[in-house]
């Protein structure tokens, strides 16, 4: 008999089967969910499953306690990052981490990815931001549950939609978005936004960021007039 979350499971498989074909992981570096938010639950990649095997039966439901519902496999070992984001983060309905090359690489050196361009302007009005670097105590309590916390202190004063992407520092990027195809999207510009700031810094170590006045004019020309600019 078909499972009552097939559907949800289908569209996080989907989501997950983008990654590799977008370039933004390879093996089993990274994962997708999908949220169903009035079963209050969500589809997670299983944990080290290649992409290339990955089946829709494969995808494992938990719910916001942290419980798996429906799967046979062990969910990723993110899903409790996933978890804290979906509880706190209002309107997301999927969540995406890769190790994609460019992104990981301002993450490792703990670097927020400054907005030199209008490519970044169209997507952000500020910088990607990157968490701080956890301490031993933190790592030692709970690494993924931790690593959500570190995510959501970046966002105290930020809005989450506004800017649904963050280098997690000496790890790899998390994107989000309303949806999980959204969310897949996001991680796919945060890795270009990514390549472009790491060439325009080694062409120019220097570089200036690109001009307030210029941010606003492509960020509106893309989102429309706003009050804010990344920030609640
Ligand atoms: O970030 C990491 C490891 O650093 C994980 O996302 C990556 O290895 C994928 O793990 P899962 O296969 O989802 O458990």
């Amino acid at each position: 008999m078909e499972s009552k979350y097939h559907a949800l499971k289908e569209r996080a498989w989907a989501a997950n089967m983008e990654i590799p074909r977008r370039g933004l992981a390879i093996y089993t570096f990274g994962n997708v969910s999908a949220l169903d938010a009035r079963a209050g639950v969500f589809a997670i990649k299983p944990s080290g499953v290649p992409y290339e095997q990955l089946q829709v039966e494969h995808m494992v439901v938990v719910d916001l306690e942290g419980r798996i519902v429906e799967g046979t496999l062990r969910p990723s070992s993110d899903t409790r990052t996933h978890l804290v984001l979906y509880r706190n983060l209002k309107g997301v309905g999927g969540i995406v981490h890769t190790h994609s090359t460019y992104a990981t690489g301002w993450a490792q050196a703990h670097l927020p990815i400054p907005i030199y361009g209008t490519t970044h302007a169209d997507h952000l009005a500020e910088d990607v931001p990157c968490t701080e670097v956890m301490s031993a105590e933190a790592v030692e309590r709970d690494y993924e549950m931790e690593t959500g916390q570190q995510i959501l202190e970046c966002f105290r004063h930020r809005d989450p939609l506004h800017t649904p992407m963050v280098l997690v520092a000496g790890h790899a990027p998390f994107a989000w978005g309303e949806t999980p195809e959204k969310a897949v999207y996001n991680a796919a510009v945060l890795e270009e936004l990514a390549k472009m700031a790491f060439i325009t810094r080694g062409i120019h170590p220097e570089a200036a960021r690109l001009p307030d006045r210029l941010v606003r004019k492509h960020f509106e020309r893309k989102h429309g007039p706003r009050a804010y600019y990344g920030q609640k």
